[in-house]
């Protein structure tokens, strides 16, 4: 088991992404923290799932814009687990929208979620891996956005390289304690985020096409390079980013 013992913390897991990532560590061997933003139910079918494994699970409440739901977050999972080992920023959304008549309320509530949401909830939990001296894993859901452009994703992207600038950043700041900051960079993975967008048979087909695997993304494909990320196989990694597209990046023509 690649996680045995381990905390892990992740955020927005109720769904997608982030869901299939809790339940990937704790089949490794983990106890994990979930946050949820308003999604009870999901969140606590997250738990259970994470308890008939055997491992213990907690979800918590909090909007990771708002700075004081982070050092909230951390403090629970500590409460409950003794300790945090590995930390997975993964709350995100991202609202289509054309960039000429972009909302201003749209293009703040995006920063804040996806790249201050990330920042303070980073911050919160390195501040504790310091504190213990034992080390750490934070590990950031970035995007192959954080590489490429959308027509529609103008306030989006921006947030993403910034995540990955963050880890980047992040990894020089915490190396000297043992702590590794690495992103991953998803391309498109079938989840909530996307349903409307793919919702629309010659999208979802053109963005099929440009696939070299053959198919969208699954949650799954993504926790498991999470998990990897997230253990002791990936030791000397920091600093680093790993694309899960199915190759969509490198498909030029
Ligand atoms: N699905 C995709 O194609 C890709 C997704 N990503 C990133 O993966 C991450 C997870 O997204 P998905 O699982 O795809 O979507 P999703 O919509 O299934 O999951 C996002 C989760 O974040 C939560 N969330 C949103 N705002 C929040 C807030 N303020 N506080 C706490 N939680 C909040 C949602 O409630 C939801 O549970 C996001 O950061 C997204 O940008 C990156 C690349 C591609
Ligand atoms: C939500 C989009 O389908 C998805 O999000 C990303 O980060 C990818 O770039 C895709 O565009």
């Amino acid at each position: 088991m690649l996680l045995q013992g381990k905390t892990v913390l992740i955020t927005g897991a109720a769904h997608g992404i982030g869901r299939a990532t809790a339940i990937a560590c704790a089949k490794q061997g983990a106890d994990v923290a979930i946050n949820y933003l308003n999604e009870p139910e999901a969140a606590a079918a997250v738990v259970a799932e994470i308890e008939a494994l055997g491992k213990r699970a907690i979800a918590v409440k909090g909007d990771v814009a708002d700075a004081a739901s982070a050092p909230a977050f951390v403090e629970a999972a500590v409460k409950a687990f003794g300790k945090i080992d590995v930390f997975v920023s993964n709350a995100g959304i991202c609202p289509f929208h054309a960039f000429l008549d972009m909302p201003a309320e749209i293009l703040e509530r995006t920063m804040r979620v996806n790249l201050h949401g990330a920042y303070y909830m980073v911050q919160a939990a390195a501040k504790r891996m310091q504190q213990q001296g034992s080390g750490g894993a934070i590990v950031a859901i970035s995007s192959i956005s954080a590489l490429v452009g959308g027509e529609m994703q103008t306030h989006y992207t921006p947030t993403k390289a910034g995540v990955h600038s963050l880890m980047q950043s992040c990894a020089i700041a915490l190396g000297r304690y043992g702590i590794r900051c690495n992103s991953v960079l998803p391309g498109t993975i079938a989840t909530d985020i996307n349903k409307e967008d793919l919702a629309d048979p010659a999208k979802k087909k053109y963005m099929e096409g440009r696939i070299p695997l053959g198919r969208l993304g699954e949650p799954d494909d993504v926790a498991g390079c999470v998990v990897f990320l997230a253990s002791d196989l990936a030791r000397y990694v920091t600093g680093s980013s790993l694309l899960v597209d199915g190759g969509m990046f490198v498909n030029l023509q």
